[in-house]
């Protein structure tokens, strides 16, 4: 099943698709420790890190990286049932998991995602995320193996 994710691909009856994904938010790596991680992030690599952020609703613990371009969101499980913890289990030393587009109106976007079967994961209803903004994650497995997570801004 091929979505379209992004507009301005004319169809064959050369209606324009809606625009929908725009700038790359972050990308987002689980990690064992994230106190190390976010250290060598900082005195290895040289960026810019910040503090430590408890995200109960989405059962995480997150650190952001400030990068010119965009952000690393260091993951860590936050509490029983977190959803990165199955991916930490088969990935011990970490591993990247997911992306984060902006999208200008994430019910318009869900609602087109929807329309062409994407599935939206939890109960379907945007949650606030670390940014204080609506976000949805689409399951990766419509996406090329890739958890995409959509944030309105
Ligand atoms: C504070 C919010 C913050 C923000 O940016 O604002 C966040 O980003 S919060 C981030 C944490 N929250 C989420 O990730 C919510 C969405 N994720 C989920 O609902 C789950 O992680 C889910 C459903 C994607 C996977 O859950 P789980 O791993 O427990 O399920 P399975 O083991 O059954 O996996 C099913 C299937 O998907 C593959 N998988 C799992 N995770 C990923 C991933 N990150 N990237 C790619 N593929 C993934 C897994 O390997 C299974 O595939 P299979 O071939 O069947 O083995
Ligand atoms: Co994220």
């Amino acid at each position: 099943m091929q979505l379209a994710l992004f507009g301005g691909t004319a169809l064959q009856d050369g209606k324009q698709e809606m625009k929908m994904i725009g700038r790359l938010n972050h990308v987002a790596i689980a990690v064992p420790d994230l106190q190390a991680a976010a250290a060598q992030y900082e005195s290895t690599l040289g960026a810019k890190v910040g503090p430590p952020q408890d995200e109960p609703d989405h059962g995480v613990t997150v650190v952001f990286i400030e990068l010119p371009n965009t952000k690393i969101e260091l993951l860590f499980p936050l509490g029983e049932g977190s959803p990165i913890q199955n991916f930490l289990d088969k990935n011990p030393s970490g591993g990247i998991h997911h992306i984060c587009y902006e999208v200008d109106d994430i019910l318009e976007a869900r609602a087109q995602l929807q329309s062409q079967g994407a599935r939206v994961l939890g109960s379907g209803e945007p949650k606030i995320g670390a940014h204080g903004k609506p976000v949805l994650f689409l399951h990766p497995k419509d996406f090329t193996g890739c958890l995409i997570e959509l944030e309105q801004v």
